[in-house]
């Protein structure tokens, strides 16, 4: 019988890796919020399922506005910006990783609190490992909370902090959380960025004219806006942008760096840079290391597009195979999807990608994607390419196998859903039913982001390749839903 239709992923994206947010704040310009939408939207890969700006002007105060959906649909409509004046703001695009998941427009971000000493909006990239456990004690001590997002507790314990200035509760609430922070926060006139003390998630800093300063979760909101790039936040310090100038600290106990590997690979924009290297270069170089480690013969080398490309081109380059566009995507395709009737699903609808028929006909075919997470990509576009008429199929993945779920801020399946997680490489091979399937390795990897192999004590967090968490997910253990490595 067909089921109505409702808003639900499509059938390309199914429940897996859903990225992470963004954040974006701006100071020292008139209409800063009208920098802080296109920063946002030049962020939208980073959280397609809300976004919420607030800005502050003496009169009327702080304004807030909170929307489900795309940057562009909301943040566009000029009556809306007319409600967000100022020369300062933040906002997030948000997809969650706790609470109602998304369902909740309360959960939506920047949160924002009133303490003695005036407002604070709080924008976060990142997820908190011990929110469950400070909320219940936080609850048990009177705070009653307006949402279910894990980010609400540093309100809370910025609440309960004696410190005298927003800055320095932030600080003390900081030292009270785990897990993986970039936060900009905003007061009346101070723009503030922190990053967690291993630095899990990016965030940048920039210049615009001789008073403005904007940070951003990557460079490529910095690019959008004209404005010009400084340095990025470094792991552990808090910097508070005013109109005056920029004041830094290192509020927190040193920790060895542990920047999100899974940014190089997805998450980031190819047009951004982290740690003065450009993603799409070490997605180029991801492909060239894995044509040394995995070499086929073949006809073409092809691209699940979009986020495969910069390492299918590096293949091609390495392999001397040409390259060759034989998925086509839908650019109009959004995230969400008002999912089709069961008859019209099961006439294999391709909403997202399609093959382009003519150029794979009786080829044989090298297919680079940047992950496979449940492996439902993977398989549709088996069947795809094979009713095309390709000769063989050969699997080519710019990341190691994704065994383990990511509690940093990324929404991942839980571990048995996980392909890798219950399946080796040969049986995927198998289940995927292709000619070959070829992963490329941890040290693989770490070459092409410019270290010389994985060290003892790993560069990045990998832990989703590796089980090796650099900060122990303990509300997840204490639920059960995780077990860890033995040695982890
Ligand atoms: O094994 P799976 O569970 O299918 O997940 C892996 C796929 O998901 C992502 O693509 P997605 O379609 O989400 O986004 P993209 O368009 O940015 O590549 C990723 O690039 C892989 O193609
Ligand atoms: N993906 C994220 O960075 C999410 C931030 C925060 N944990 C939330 O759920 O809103
Ligand atoms: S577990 Fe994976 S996705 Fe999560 S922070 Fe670590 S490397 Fe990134
Ligand atoms: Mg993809």
């Amino acid at each position: 019988m067909d089921r109505e239709p409702t808003f639900l992923s499509h059938p390309f994206d199914d429940d897996k890796l859903r990225e992470e947010c963004g954040i974006f704040g701006a100071i020292g310009m008139p209409d800063a919020a009208n920098f802080v939408a296109l920063g946002l939207h030049a962020l939208q890969h980073r959280g397609q399922e809300a976004g919420g700006i607030v800005s502050y002007q003496p009169e009327p105060g702080f304004s807030s506005v909170r929307r489900f959906g795309y940057v562009r649909d909301n943040f566009t409509n000029p009556s809306v910006m007319a409600q967000l004046p100022g020369k300062i703001a933040c906002g997030h695009v948000r997809y969650s990783t706790s609470g109602s998941k998304g369902a909740a427009i309360r959960d939506v971000q920047p949160l924002f609190a009133e303490f003695a000493m005036g407002g604070c909006a709080i924008a976060h990239n990142g997820n908190l490992t011990n929110a469950d456990a400070l909320k219940e004690s936080l609850i048990e001590r009177g705070s009653i909370f307006q949402s279910s997002s894990d980010t609400e507790c540093i309100i809370h314990l910025m609440a309960r902090s004696m410190a005298r200035s927003i800055p320095e509760r932030m600080k003390d609430a900081l030292r009270l959380v785990e897990g993986a922070f970039s936060v900009i926060a905003m007061t009346r006139t101070k723009l503030i960025g922190v990053r967690d003390p291993r630095g899990v998630r990016p965030l940048m800093l920039g210049k615009v004219g001789e008073k403005g300063w904007v940070l951003a979760s990557e460079t490529c909101a910095l690019d959008i806006i004209g404005a010009e790039y400084v340095r990025e936040i470094e792991p552990g310090e808090m910097v508070i942008c005013t109109e005056g100038g920029i004041e830094s600290s290192h509020p927190f106990d040193k920790a060895k760096p542990k920047f999100c590997v899974f940014e190089h690979v997805y998450f980031s924009r190819p047009d951004s840079m982290i740690g003065g290297r450009s993603v799409y270069e070490t997605r180029r170089q991801i492909g060239v290391e894995l044509a040394r480690e995995a070499p086929v013969d073949a006809d073409l080398v092809c691209p699940v597009p979009d986020s495969g490309t910069p390492a299918a081109i590096g293949y091609s380059q390495e392999s001397g195979i040409p390259y060759a566009m034989g998925i086509i995507r839908n650019q109009y395709m959004g995230r969400t999807f008002i999912e089709p009737t069961t008859e019209i699903r099961n006439m294999g609808v391709r909403l997202k990608l399609n093959v382009n028929r003519a150029l794979i006909r009786g080829k044989r075919v090298i297919l680079v994607d940047d992950s496979v997470v449940r492996g439902t990509t993977s398989r549709k576009i088996k069947e795809m390419i094979l009713d095309a008429g390709a000769a063989e199929v050969h699997f080519r993945i710019a990341s190691p196998p994704t065994q383990w779920p990511c509690f940093y801020g990324v929404d991942t399946p839980d571990r048995e859903n996980l392909l890798a997680a219950t399946m080796t490489e040969d049986q995927m091979c198998a289940h995927l039913g292709v000619d070959s399937l070829k992963f490329i390795s941890l040290d693989g990897l770490y070459r092409a982001t410019g270290e010389k192999g994985r060290a003892k004590e790993p560069q990045y967090c990998d832990a989703c390749f590796s089980g090796d968490y650099p900060v122990k997910p303990s509300d997840m253990v204490a639920k059960g839903r995780i077990k860890l490595r033995e040695n982890a």
